[in-house]
């Protein structure tokens, strides 16, 4: 089923039908590399390296993280598609809890293409999907990550995500929406500098955000669960992880770092994604959470 939320917030009505979805613990959606390019320019990463990637190394270093997934959860793949090169990171699809989905409405054009795509493959797997006005950008998964008790969304705003979507969010699942606004071009969605983790810790690079923002992140999170990252494992796409309870599977990372989440009870896992660093994503944009899917 398909809904359309309307431009204006105050007609936004929440979904009347959620269908069916047998509970799986966890699933993720990958999209093989196949057809994955640095066609474009649409965020600092990509500048310098049109082009410049290889598919067949991007090819072997999906595969590694697809290995890894796999040995903890399910995969469900949606088709690469012509003229979508960035389709590879399905983390922006949209965002999934209980069977419903806000689908996506990339601010740039060139991300556009992949959204009725993305919206026909969770049509056919039975999710209700919401969209909203193009006017209003979201990037999904990128930029809104639930806190791992589920007791808030924290979204972020700014290059990409427009704040006034949040509303949406919001409204989707009628949870308390934490806004954090983005400031450095190089960290462009939350899932590049931001990650809560399971045992209620965090993952975050602090300059990435204003100071409003850092004060709620600080206020949410007590001082020692948070794991702060420094500028050169941000940019190693550290806050990059997929969190599958106590594992974290990222690209490589210091050993620093990699030490400090060994101490703080994790096991670390991690999977050289170069290729996709010069698209501007790392591990967790190449994968999208779902709560349920019907294949
Ligand atoms: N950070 C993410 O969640 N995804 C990476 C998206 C990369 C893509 N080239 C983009 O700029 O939208």
């Amino acid at each position: 089923m398909s809904t359309s939320m309307s431009s204006s917030p105050d007609h936004f009505i929440a979904p009347v039908h959620t269908p069916d979805i047998a509970p799986v613990p966890v699933t993720f959606l990958m999209c093989s590399p196949k057809l994955y390019d640095v066609n474009y320019v649409i965020n600092p990463w990509m500048a310098g390296h049109v082009h410049d990637s290889s598919r067949t190394v991007a090819m072997a270093q999906w595969k590694r993280l697809y290995e890894a997934v796999t040995q903890l959860a399910d995969v469900v793949l949606v088709e690469p598609q012509p003229g979508s090169p960035d389709m590879v990171f399905t983390a922006n699809a949209g965002l999934e809890h209980n069977g419903v989905v806000v689908l996506s409405s990339f601010f740039h054009a060139e991300r556009q293409g992949e959204e009725r795509h993305f919206r026909r493959w969770f049509q056919q797997a039975g999710y209700t999907v919401l969209s909203l006005p193009r006017e209003t950008p979201f990037e999904g998964e990128g930029d809104a990550l639930f806190a791992v008790d589920g007791s808030r969304l924290w979204a972020g705003y700014g290059p990409r995500t427009s704040k006034s979507s949040h509303h949406y969010l919001s409204e989707a699942w009628k949870i308390e929406v934490a806004s954090l606004h983005l400031i450095d071009e190089r960290f462009y969605h939350l899932d590049t500098c931001f990650a809560p983790l399971e045992g209620g810790s965090v993952l975050y690079y602090p300059p990435a955000f204003d100071q409003a923002s850092i004060m709620q992140i600080e206020d949410y999170y007590a001082a020692n669960k948070r794991i702060v990252v420094t500028e050169a494992d941000a940019l190693r796409f550290a806050c990059n992880v997929i969190n599958i309870d106590r594992t974290v599977i990222l690209n490589e990372v210091s050993r620093e770092l990699s030490d400090q989440l060994k101490s703080n009870g994790f096991r670390v896992i991690e999977v050289q994604l170069s290729e996709f660093l010069k698209a501007g994503g790392a591990a967790k944009c190449l994968v999208m959470r779902l709560s349920g899917a019907t294949h």
